[in-house]
């Protein structure tokens, strides 16, 4: 299986992407889905982010209060790493048990949307890195009119990441979004062609499953031929 980390700052259009990746029949693992999963009521992140905010962090239903909790991290490096040390390993986790889910059914290709890719060091793990670009004013004007926040609000979300064109800088592959939604969606069309003739996409095969079923057969018929009779050497084989 071939794993492709998917990342760009806040707003800078993954989900967009991911859409579209979806559409051309492409399998995604969303971290921002599972950030939400593994911190729902009584879930383990919920737990571990309670202990580190306390009862301060939930909401009146007793729910973590994702509104409070975003406005005191993006504006605090501190409070930042707090909330990464809390929730991090419940992320991990369960991405990791859905990239093995998709490992036991075959999955070539799983495109990972990971808005901490290369913050948190995931990137290494990924045989191939996507980042979807846009310029920073396109970014806050886009996260304005998609969230109903101010100018400062969304500064301060942007801010909190490391800067989009860092990120291109480090990418396999670059996905420009300044463009319309269509180009966008084009550029994605030809990326797909491009992983799936990936050829390194057949050591993944390889490594898949059956690849290994395969290569357990092969390694035990290898072993009952080189272990003959008491362990003899094969026949043929001559040592000098
Ligand atoms: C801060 C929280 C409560 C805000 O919740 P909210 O529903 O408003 O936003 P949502 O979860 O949809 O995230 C929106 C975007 O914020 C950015 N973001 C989220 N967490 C972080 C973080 N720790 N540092 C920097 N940016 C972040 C990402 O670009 C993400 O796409 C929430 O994002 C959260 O629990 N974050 C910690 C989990 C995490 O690290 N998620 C990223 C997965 S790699
Ligand atoms: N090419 C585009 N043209 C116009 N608007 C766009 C384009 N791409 C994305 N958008 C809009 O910009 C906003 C942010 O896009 P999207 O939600 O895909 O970003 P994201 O990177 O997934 O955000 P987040 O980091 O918050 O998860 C959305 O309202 C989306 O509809």
């Amino acid at each position: 299986m071939l794993l492709v980390g998917l990342t760009g700052g806040i707003a800078s259009g993954k989900s967009t992407v991911s859409k579209a990746l979806r559409e051309e029949g492409q399998a995604v693992v969303d971290c921002d889905a599972i950030a939400h999963a593994v911190t729902a009521r009584g879930r383990w992140g919920f737990k571990r982010i309670v202990r580190a905010f306390g009862a301060d962090c939930l909401t009146p239903e007793g729910e973590i209060d994702r509104e409070k909790l975003g406005r005191l991290i993006f504006n605090s490096p501190v409070e930042r790493r707090k909330l990464n040390a809390a929730t991090h390993l419940p992320v991990g986790m369960e991405l990791l048990r859905l990239v093995l889910w998709h490992w036991t059914k075959c999955t070539r290709v799983l495109y990972i949307d990971m808005p901490l890719l290369f913050e948190t060091g995931a990137y290494k793990w990924m045989a191939r890195n996507v980042v979807v670009l846009v310029d920073q004013d396109m970014q806050v004007s886009r996260l304005q009119a998609r969230d109903q926040i101010t100018t400062e609000a969304a500064l301060s979300k942007v801010k909190a990441q490391m800067p989009v064109e860092s990120k291109a800088a480090r990418a396999d592959h670059v996905i420009d979004n300044r463009g319309s939604v269509e180009q966008t969606k084009s550029q994605v069309s030809s990326l797909v062609q491009k992983l799936r003739s990936d050829t390194s996409s057949y050591l993944h095969v390889l490594i898949s499953p059956p690849g290994l079923c395969l290569m357990a057969v092969f390694l035990a018929a290898i072993g009952s031929e080189w272990g003959g009779k008491d362990g003899a050497k094969p026949q043929g084989m001559r040592i000098v």
